[in-house]
């Protein structure tokens, strides 16, 4: 697994374990440069580990006698993409290439991807389905976008198969993991921190957008959701299933504003927010039509917005206590 460190690749380290995978037959590279060590359980190998060194990467899997990754590593805020391109090609391409031709080397052929409804751009209706055209607006989704492509090349020409999981915004906390520093300016942890009085006011990014009350709507998954969509497609590719694109979601959309008054009513205490300007490349409205996931993979979200928020709520309640 690569990325393993980080938020969405922990909880699934938790779930595949949960889910009868021994630690000992995973082994995560992750270079830490976000995420934490300690987010990796017990008995999992660790690798600290940049994926641009390729070398190293073949000699790990080799030495582990690898069958299959989920890819994780990456980064993926849309503002910081905007601000430095750059970053985002050579984290979520160059890095992505050198792990492919890793898998090539050593002849592992099959491969989950972590990618976002941001390859969709602005789309044109919604729910968004996988058939909908791709065409970002900002690095970030474009450069999902350009190993979404590779991977399609690589199984023609090598025959790695694939699973693509578009997610949507990933939320919550489970498994006694929760998130850690850069994830605490999403809106739902940015929301519940501000109501604790430990991060300023939150900013509504815009309330002139062509939406019910004005502010931006998106589709909020568990991430323990998310753990168990990997967990199902790592099974499809172990049991020869074809490669595949998927949208991963709540399939429900909620506004700006919606994610203040949730919080309020289940932390007990009012969000400080503040009017503010669009944020650059936001879309309006995200939500997933989530039909292929549940046919093709089975895959149901479970939990609904009071979960994420009051697991969020309570992740954040016990880090003050454990101080
Ligand atoms: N969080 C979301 O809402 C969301 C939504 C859609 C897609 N995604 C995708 O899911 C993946 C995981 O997201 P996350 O929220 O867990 O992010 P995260 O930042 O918490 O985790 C990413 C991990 O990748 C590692 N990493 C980055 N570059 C690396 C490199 N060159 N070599 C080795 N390790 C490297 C980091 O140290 C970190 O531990 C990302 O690819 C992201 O684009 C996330
Ligand atoms: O302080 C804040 C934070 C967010 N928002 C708004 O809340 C919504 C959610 O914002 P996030 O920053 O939490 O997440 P994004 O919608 O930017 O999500 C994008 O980045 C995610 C990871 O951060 C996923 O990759 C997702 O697929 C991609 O569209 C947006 O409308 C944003 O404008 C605010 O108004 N104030």
């Amino acid at each position: 697994m690569t990325g393993g460190a980080g938020y969405v690749g922990s909880h699934t380290l938790h779930h595949l374990i949960r889910n009868g995978y021994s630690p000992e037959s995973i082994i995560v590279v992750d270079n830490l440069c976000r995420g934490s060590r300690d987010a990796v359980p017990h008995g999992v190998h660790f690798a600290e580990v940049d994926l641009l060194d390729t070398e190293v990467l073949v000699e790990l899997f080799r030495r582990h006698d690898v069958s299959a990754v989920i890819h994780f590593a990456g980064f993926a805020y849309v503002d910081e993409s905007m601000a430095d391109p750059t970053a985002y090609y050579r984290t979520n391409v160059v890095a992505g290439l050198s792990l492919l031709e890793a898998m090539v080397r050593v002849g592992c052929r099959a491969i989950v991807f972590s990618s976002t409804c941001a390859t969709y751009g602005t789309p044109s209706s919604v729910p968004i389905a996988e058939s909908e055209p791709q065409i970002p607006i900002n690095p970030y989704g474009e450069t999902k976008l350009v190993f979404e492509r590779a991977l399609e090349w690589y199984e023609r020409c090598h025959g790695i198969r694939h699973v693509i999981l578009r997610y949507f915004n990933a939320a919550g906390a489970a498994y006694g993991v929760g998130s850690y520093g850069n994830h605490d300016v999403r809106m739902i942890p940015a929301a519940v921190l501000a109501a604790m009085g430990r991060r300023p006011p939150v900013k509504i990014f815009g309330t002139d957008y062509e939406t019910s009350d004005g502010t931006c709507v998106r589709d909020y998954v568990h991430v323990a959701d998310l753990a168990e969509g990997h967990c199902l497609a790592l099974e499809h590719l172990r049991e020869d299933g074809a490669s595949t694109a998927l949208n991963l979601g709540s399939g429900r959309g909620s506004s700006v504003l919606n994610i203040l008054e949730a919080v309020h009513r289940i932390g007990g205490r009012p969000v400080p927010n503040e009017k503010s300007p669009r944020r650059l490349c936001d879309p309006p409205t995200l939500i997933a039509d989530t039909r292929l996931a549940q046919r093709i993979l089975g895959w149901h979200p479970a939990y609904t917005l009071d979960d994420i928020i009051s697991s969020v709520w309570h992740w954040h309640q016990s880090m003050v206590m454990a101080r």
